[in-house]
């Protein structure tokens, strides 16, 4: 099997072919990937081509190599692909009882915001289980869906959805009117606030990318197009540990004192009660 990826896809690909026996080949653009999914993708023994270019470049060069040699591409053109991803809100139906009024996602190759509707839009022709309006959200430098052209040089620290031509493009814009939901851009400056806010406030490390739906929803709450009350489901796509330089970079270096309790209570600030 083979897929192009900005990192998520490889790390999952690489590791679900691991427990079936397949070699997994991954195209990435050089230079671009956080070291915790390059990390994943290698230790499941993953065949890695890094390529000089961008993702474009890569799921391009991958859909003609699926397309002349006896390989499978897994990205989310492929159809399973989609299929498997909509159960993911099958499950958030399960948990809530129903569909939530809103659902905020990032979006990259557009395969999640394709999916997630096509989830909601069968359990609810199914079970009457209603269907929330969706918010997709690219970064500034990367936002080829909210611009209405392709960007050939995706810019911005959200490594995960730097994607200049959504190969899910059309089934985005129909998962927006559909839903009467929206496609917006969040800067890189928001994404990094979003991001320390659910670490700090909520106890959840993401990493920069899965960030921009809370940035976008931050955004669509302060333009009055979120009710108080209504309810809301975030996608975070990834885990923070694998891409922790933006967490490493903006802390407070840490602290080196001697091995004694005084020291310790000093720089701690604590008084004796
Ligand atoms: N962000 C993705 C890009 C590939 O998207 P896919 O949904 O088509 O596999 C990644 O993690 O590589």
């Amino acid at each position: 099997m083979i897929c192009a990826s900005t990192g998520n896809t490889s790390a999952s690909a690489a590791a679900y072919a691991a427990r079936a026996g397949l070699t997994c080949a991954v195209l990435v653009p050089n230079g671009k990937i956080a070291l915790g999914k390059l990390a994943q993708a290698l230790v499941h023994g993953a065949r890695l081509l890094q390529l000089d270019g961008s993702f474009d470049d890569c799921l391009r060069v991958a859909r003609d190599l699926a397309d002349t040699f006896p390989v499978t591409l897994v990205n989310s053109v492929n159809p399973f692909r989609l299929e498997g991803q909509k159960t993911a809100a099958f499950e958030i139906v399960e948990d809530l009882g129903s569909a939530p009024d809103v659902h905020c996602l990032p979006v990259g190759n557009a395969g999640n915001i394709t999916a997630y509707w096509r989830g909601y839009v069968e359990e609810d022709t199914r079970d009457g289980a209603g269907r929330p309006r969706m918010h997709g959200f690219q970064a500034a430098g990367a936002a080829p869906i909210v611009r209405g052209s392709v960007v050939t040089r995706p810019q911005t620290i959200a490594t995960a959805i730097r994607i200049g031509n959504p190969a899910s493009w059309d089934f985005a814009l129909q998962a927006r009117d559909a839903s009467g939901g929206g496609i917006d851009a969040v800067t890189d400056r928001q994404i990094l606030s979003a991001y320390r806010l659910l670490a700090h406030r909520e106890g959840v490390f993401v990493e920069p990318s899965s960030a921009a739906s809370v940035a976008g929803l931050l955004q669509t709450r302060a333009a009055g197009l979120i009710e108080a009350g209504e309810r809301v489901v975030c996608t975070v796509t990834g885990n923070g540990l694998k891409d922790p330089e933006w967490a490493i970079s903006g802390a407070a270096k840490p602290v080196t004192i001697p091995a004694t309790v005084a020291a310790a209570a000093a720089a701690l600030d604590l008084q004796r009660s």
